[in-house]
């Protein structure tokens, strides 16, 4: 199971209390006040790491509670402070604070992090509060209590390319011809159903990281199997290969289905539509491959690869194509 979506509860640490104490010293009958402040609670902080490539880890631990500041003592000791909890996410990692419905932080990079729940500050120990008038104070504060919230990560695979298609459109096997990206592969659809990473190197200088991402599937942007929650994944990609399937098993028609998967792209989110979009026809070698990429040319009026993962026609082609179009957006 990959998990890309997870909600846990976060409660940073309680201030420890402000001391109410008195120093009794033979030469000051009344002493003096000496209690000191409390420690801060600790914080809850999410961090983007590289190495952590999913949210798996969170799934079990769904609380997560940082320590309390210790109390103020006499002497005017400051209680210590709570140790800060770090919580480890992988980078392009959103975090929601559910309850108000808004992003605390976009954790793109590795080393980004957000401060989820602030922990409580110490109160202040009556030595505080001694006055030219009031020598003698009892007065003191209590810690605050730390920040609760409930939080949402949201994981949005970063990429330069991303593939989309239909559900054996062929994009696995893309992926895992020019890349090392070893992702599953077979002649059913849905068979991936996480995200996979490659970087395909175009030449010895020039390289890009691509994204397979699971197929998608009309209704998609409504909600409807896979295609809603992956769709965010290609959200952070720069460049999008569409990959259309020439003899799709189930009957479908080609360029029907080309449509299809741009109208979910639309409702998505107009910006990723606004995206610029590399058209490819898969499997090149088979028989109605050629026929079904003039069409798709003629009714989009743009250029249609044709290639094929298997014997690897125009590969090379389309990974030019891609780089070149990805400079220009990086410009
Ligand atoms: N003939 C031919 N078959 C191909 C080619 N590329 C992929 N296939 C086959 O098409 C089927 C689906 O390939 P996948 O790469 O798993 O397709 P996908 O788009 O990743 O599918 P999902 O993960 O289900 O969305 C497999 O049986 C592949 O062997 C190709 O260039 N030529
Ligand atoms: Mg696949």
């Amino acid at each position: 199971m990959f998990v890309d979506r997870v909600q846990i509860e976060v409660q940073a640490g309680r201030g420890g209390d402000g001391c109410m104490s008195f120093r009794r010293e033979k030469y000051v009958p009344r002493g003096g006040p000496d209690g000191g402040d409390g420690g801060n609670g600790g914080s809850i902080i999410v961090q983007a790491q590289d190495g952590v490539d999913s949210l798996n880890s969170l799934v079990h631990k769904k609380h997560w509670k940082a320590r309390s500041g210790v109390h103020g003592q006499g002497s005017t000791r400051h209680g210590a402070n709570a140790e800060d909890m770090i919580i480890t996410v992988p980078p392009g990692t959103v975090v929601r604070d559910e309850q108000h419905d808004l992003v605390l932080k976009d954790l793109s990079q590795a080393g980004d992090s957000v401060v989820a729940a602030r922990g409580g500050k110490g109160g202040k120990g009556n030595c505080r509060f001694k006055s030219s008038t009031n020598q003698a104070p009892r007065e003191f504060t209590r810690g605050e209590e730390g920040e609760h919230r409930l939080l949402t990560f949201e994981l949005k695979v970063i990429a330069d390319i991303g593939l989309l298609g239909k559900p054996n459109a062929g994009k696995s096997t893309l992926l895992s011809r020019v890349s090392r990206a070893r992702p599953e592969i077979a002649d059913y659809p849905f068979t991936t159903k996480k995200p996979n990473l490659g970087i395909v190197q175009v030449d010895l200088d020039r390289s890009f990281v691509m994204a397979d991402i699971p197929g998608l599937i009309e209704g998609a942007a409504a909600g409807a199997g896979l295609g809603h929650e992956f769709l965010r994944h290609v959200e952070r990609t720069r460049v999008l290969i569409h990959l259309v399937e020439p003899t799709p098993v189930d009957g479908t028609d080609p360029t029907e289905n080309y449509r299809a998967i741009r109208q979910e792209v639309e409702q998505y989110d107009t910006d990723l539509a606004g995206r610029p979009e590399i058209i490819a026809v898969s499997k090149a070698e088979l028989p109605d491959a050629a026929a079904v990429r003039d069409l798709l040319a003629e009714e989009t009026g743009k250029e249609v690869i044709l290639f094929s993962s298997v014997t690897g026609q125009n590969l090379d082609k389309l990974l030019a194509r891609a780089f070149a179009v990805l400079q220009e957006e990086r410009e």
